[in-house]
């Protein structure tokens, strides 16, 4: 149910503001002349894709960034928030999807903890002004439990109290449901609207589109760094539920112009038996548990999987490469069940992985970028007979490799860790759809990337599928699922919720599977 706005008096001028903001980052325009406005009394919600700049928004009123261009304005004053403190001075209070709480204190001693020690008030003083602040905003905190031994969600009522007891007037809560339970994000959503009829005003961070709508009072969408639309409370309310849903699915992954160009023309669809066939996978995971996994993908064929980052994807991509051990659950390739095989096994039969963490797992920084690229072929001929180094096959392999996929270096024998974020990906690319490769999966192949190293890189993703590899293309760029894949699966909390054709109704109901509109 959409909120409706709580009537007080309107102020003459909105709590904060931004005014025709602008934010680069080196080849990114984060925010693009956004003007943003929270009144008193309400939840205005930021929506927007992975990278549309919301945490960009918000950081700079929580004191975490500073615009390069527009204004930062208090009650209609223009202001300059250089730091956290200076927003709490401000009275904006931040709740970060993680808890910046110490976890082996108790709640009364987190409380206690970060003003100046000349200004510290007695432990009983605060824990009384702590009861004072629960009794009013109806949440109910042991001060004397350890902040470790609370679940996520009392964690956060005890960061909201503490901004509170700051003297925050508005909270901004960044993908804090992320996190919680059904029931977790439920009460928090009970909280906003307690807090909201206190005056308190809320920017509410989310990806779930029931509840920006549940919670909501005034939407905001964020699109590849632009202000795409706003929905204010009257029309939020005037639309109801399934309207408004339909707005925003719209505003969020609408058709933009720029994307036709960058695909080239449509590949046939491939068909034929598959060559990569998962049936029934599931992962422990402590986070995010993965279950009942089904794909096939055919030979030639690119199968994206798209979903909101920390949906299982990793998770997936990790036990499927063999890095992480299966719950259940069966891979074939080509017909031969791998499942039991550790990562040299599947990687033998031409299981590839590309992995999004390319100077982590991915390479070591140290090595030359001849060894990097044979990282997971250490010991094995002709590269190394008995034991023993082959430093010209090693120096060879290398050599056309580097050539073939042009990575700019000095030279074979250079650290990778020196090269660029492009050429490590262009080694790791090297290294893994070399050889005899005949499935491989990309996580976020193109995250972080500059734009000339994107280009390369979807290409080669489309030569992998040209040359007739079974490809797994793991994104949270809708733009780069849609313009690569052949059918496009949607994954939300360890599940894949759908899978779609890539065809002119994809986009809409790519959007509403991965914003849970439709499960
Ligand atoms: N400190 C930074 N340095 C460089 N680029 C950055 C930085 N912070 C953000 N970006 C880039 O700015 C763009 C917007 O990022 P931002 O984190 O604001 O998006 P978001 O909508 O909050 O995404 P998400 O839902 O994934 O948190 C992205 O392309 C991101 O890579």
């Amino acid at each position: 149910m959409t909120q409706t706005p709580n009537a007080a008096p309107m102020p003459p001028h909105p709590i904060v503001a931004l005014d025709q903001v602008t934010k680069r980052f080196p080849g990114v325009v984060a925010n693009d002349r956004v003007s943003f406005e929270l009144w008193p009394g309400e939840v205005h919600v930021l929506l927007g894709e992975n990278g549309a700049g919301k945490s960009t928004l918000v950081g700079m009123l929580s004191g975490l960034q500073l615009p390069d261009e527009g204004g930062v304005l208090v009650e209609g004053r223009e202001v300059r928030i250089a730091s956290p403190a200076r927003a709490l001075e401000l009275g904006i209070g931040t709740v970060f999807q993680h808890s910046m709480l110490v976890p082996s204190l108790s709640v009364v001693d987190n409380m206690a903890l970060g003003g100046p020690w000349w200004s510290r008030p007695d432990r009983a003083g605060v824990a009384r002004r702590m009861a004072a602040v629960c009794a009013e905003i109806g949440v109910a905190i042991d001060p004397e439990a350890r902040v470790g031994s609370l679940s996520l969600g009392e964690q956060q009522q005890v960061e909201i109290v503490r901004a509170l007891m700051r003297g925050s007037r508005v909270l901004i809560l960044d993908e804090a449901t992320a996190m919680l339970t059904p029931k977790g994000a439920e009460d928090l959503g009970a909280l906003m609207g307690r807090l909201t009829r206190l005056g308190i005003a809320v920017v509410f961070i989310t990806h779930k589109l029931n509840e920006a709508l549940a919670f909501g009072h005034r939407i905001t969408v964020l699109r590849l760094g632009r202000k795409v639309g706003e929905i204010a409370p009257e029309r939020l309310v005037a639309l109801g539920p399934a309207a408004a849903t339909a707005e925003i699915v719209r505003l969020m992954f609408g058709t933009h112009a720029g994307t036709e160009a960058a695909g080239g023309p449509p590949r046939a669809r491939p068909a034929g038996a598959p060559l990569l066939d998962i049936e029934g996978l599931a992962v422990d995971d402590a986070s995010v548990p993965v279950a009942g996994i089904d794909l096939s993908v055919a030979p030639g064929e690119i199968v994206g999987l798209a979903g909101i980052d920390g949906n299982g994807q990793k998770q997936f991509a990790e036990a499927l490469a063999g890095q992480r051990r299966l719950a259940a659950g069966r891979i074939r390739l080509g017909g031969e069940a791998i499942e039991r095989l550790d990562v040299g096994g599947r990687r033998e039969r031409g299981l590839r992985y590309v992995t999004d963490d390319r100077l982590g797992e991915g390479t070591v920084g140290s090595f030359p970028i001849s060894l990097n690229l044979l990282l997971k072929q250490v010991g094995e001929a002709p590269f190394w007979r008995h034991g023993i180094e082959q430093p010209e096959a090693i120096a060879t392999h290398a050599r056309r490799l580097v050539g073939e996929y042009d990575v700019r270096t000095p030279g074979i024998e250079t650290a990778i860790g020196k090269l660029s974020g492009g050429n490590i990906q262009k080694a790791l690319l090297a290294r893994e759809l070399s050889g005899q490769a005949r499935a491989v999966i990309f996580a976020k192949p193109t995250y972080g990337l500059d734009v000339q190293n994107i280009r390369a890189t979807r290409q080669r993703i489309r030569e992998a599928a040209d040359r007739g590899l079974a490809v797994i293309l793991i994104s949270t760029d809708l733009e780069e699922v849609l313009e690569l894949s052949d059918r496009v699966a949607v994954m939300s909390r360890g599940r894949i919720v759908g899978v779609v054709d890539n065809n002119a109704e994809a986009r809409s109901r790519v959007g509403e599977l991965m914003s849970g509109v439709t499960a």
